[in-house]
């Protein structure tokens, strides 16, 4: 990067890496909590552009920076692809700011590490994520649009497959959609960079635990991508079907959901999986056959035979996501939306979503509590004998009607707010140079959108921008990562561990 003249800015040159402050940008709306700590949309403060700010969480590091951001960094420093969210630089901030948890300079403030400043990852700002949008009142999901943002997410999978990375985390919280149209993989922080090497093992700890596919939850330390490919046979039923499908509570349970559509394993169905490390733990004490397309007979026929594909016990025998996007399910009416025809909603995200939430259920509690201790009041007076109180005009209405303040916000009775990751979507009415049906998704008015007989069939979109074409074909599930380790026992997992605020410590050692 060239030096700038005295007093003046290089802004035309692309910054490096923590160059930068954090007092760049005006930090406007937190948009998400995550693991990592806090996301913001800020703007920056010369161009006006508008981004998202991750901050990365150093208070529990011990050990420094943590890997997990690492990981992310360097990872997306690898991978362009419109269907990949960009990360656009890193900026630090030197001491602790107002707006973070904790009290500058006291002890407790960052017991853990040294370093009291912040650092932050700065990306591409997109207005929703698919959870926060799907559970925002009144939004429902056609089927065209249902397919323009699956076509899109198994792009942008394919693209991080063939250039050798998994992803580890697929769900809706993590598929960032703009009011364009465009949906973007984010939250690489699970996420893997791995060679075609045999005989090492992965952490089996990955995955939000209802996207988390069978070989992991049995105990496999040896996948390949295929494990993303069954987040994303979820995430289809899930849109199709209007709620989650296998909400389990714990890694057994999760399990036994599964089993129940999918039918048990055995060696006929699934080679092998009777070798896996936790099949006894947990194998199913009562015979299950798979009832998937019986259970899911109100899909059209193309969309059951792809989501039983993705859907396979059998990580060797699931579909890729390259011949996903093949599927008939996107290549016969209706078809796939343009992303540009899409409605444009206000900015939702999951965090904004449960937030409002929550504030409608401590409204709906408050207005719950006044009214029963005015009807306590009333009884009192009733007991002594003493004429009743003229109840105020507005309050007498209160009995019957909700206040206006709950019509506002979609009043509801009282209800307890809902389980975290618990969204419920409305239900809605290769290699590179192999062949396939994609044409650059560049052009959005192109046949991708569009009946096939316009499109050509030999360009998925993928294998395009700056990276050299891989010359790695997707491998089965039995590829293996190098210098990454199982971790303890078959009970550890996502549903309390991941999804809370641990996720950084629990995966810093020795993980790649
Ligand atoms: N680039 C972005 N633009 C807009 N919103 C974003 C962006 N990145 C993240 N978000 C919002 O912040 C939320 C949390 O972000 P992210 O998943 O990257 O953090 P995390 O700490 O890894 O979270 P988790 O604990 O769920 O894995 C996302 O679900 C999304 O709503």
């Amino acid at each position: 990067m060239e030096v700038a003249a005295p007093g003046q800015l290089n802004i035309d040159e692309c910054p490096s890496y923590g160059s930068r402050g954090v007092d760049c940008f005006e930090k406007l709306e937190q948009v998400g909590e995550g693991t990592y700590g806090r996301v913001y949309m800020a703007r920056e403060k010369i161009t006006g552009e508008i981004v998202a700010l991750k901050r990365i969480r150093m208070e529990d590091e011990k050990e420094g920076f943590p890997i997990t951001a690492i990981r992310e960094i360097k990872i997306l420093n690898k991978l362009h692809h419109e269907n990949v969210v960009r990360l656009k630089e890193v900026v630090t901030s030197l001491g602790p700011e107002k707006d973070e948890p904790g009290t500058p300079g006291k002890h407790s403030y960052n017991e853990g590490n040294k370093f009291n400043g912040g650092i932050y990852m700065v990306f591409e700002y997109l207005d929703h994520d698919l959870a926060g949008l799907a559970d925002r009142p009144g939004v429902s999901f056609s089927v065209p649009q249902i397919k323009c943002y699956m076509i899109q997410l198994l792009t942008g999978l394919h693209y991080c497959h063939i250039n050798q990375v998994l992803h580890r985390d697929i769900k809706g919280s993590n598929l960032l959609v703009d009011n364009e149209g465009n949906l973007k993989l984010a939250d690489f922080g699970l996420a893997k960079s791995y060679l075609n090497v045999p005989n090492v093992n992965l952490t089996n700890r990955v995955i939000t635990l209802w996207y988390r596919p069978p070989e992991l939850l049995l105990g496999t330390t040896k996948y390949g991508p295929t494990i993303d490919i069954w987040s994303v046979g979820c995430i289809l039923a899930e849109l199709l079907h209007g709620k989650a499908i296998f909400p389990g509570k714990d890694e057994s349970d999760q399990l036994n959901k599964i089993f129940e559509l999918c039918g048990a394993p055995d060696e006929i169905s699934w080679p092998g999986v009777s070798e896996l490390p936790w099949y006894k733990n947990f194998k199913p004490t009562r015979p299950m056959k798979r009832c998937l397309r019986e259970f899911f007979g109100h899909f059209d026929h193309h969309a059951l035979e792809l989501v039983d594909r993705m859907l396979t016990l059998d990580p060797s025998q699931r579909i890729s996501a390259k011949d996903a996007l093949d599927a008939e399910y996107f290549w016969t009416e209706p078809f796939p939306c343009d992303p540009k025809s899409l409605p444009k909603y206000e900015s939702s995200h999951e965090f904004q979503t449960k937030k409002r939430r929550l504030q409608q259920y401590e409204e709906a509690v408050k207005y719950q509590q006044q009214q029963h201790k005015e009807a306590a009041k009333h009884q009192k007076l009733q007991h002594l004998g003493l004429p009743p109180i003229q109840l105020p005009r507005q309050t007498r209405a209160a009995h019957i009607r909700p206040a206006p303040s709950q019509i506002m916000h979609g009043y509801q009775p009282p209800v307890p707010p809902r389980e975290p990751q618990g969204h419920q979507y409305v239900k809605p009415p290769g290699p590179s140079g192999g062949p396939n049906r994609y044409p650059s998704a560049r052009n959005p008015s192109s046949s991708r959108y569009n009946h096939p007989s316009q499109g050509s069939r030999s360009d998925h979109g993928h294998g395009r921008g700056p990276y050299p074409p891989p010359s790695w074909a997707p491998p089965s599930a039995s590829v293996v990562m190098p210098g990454d380790g199982p971790r303890g026992g078959p009970y550890g997992g996502r549903s309390s561990d991941m999804v809370g605020r641990n996720r950084n410590r629990q995966y810093s050692w020795r993980q790649q």
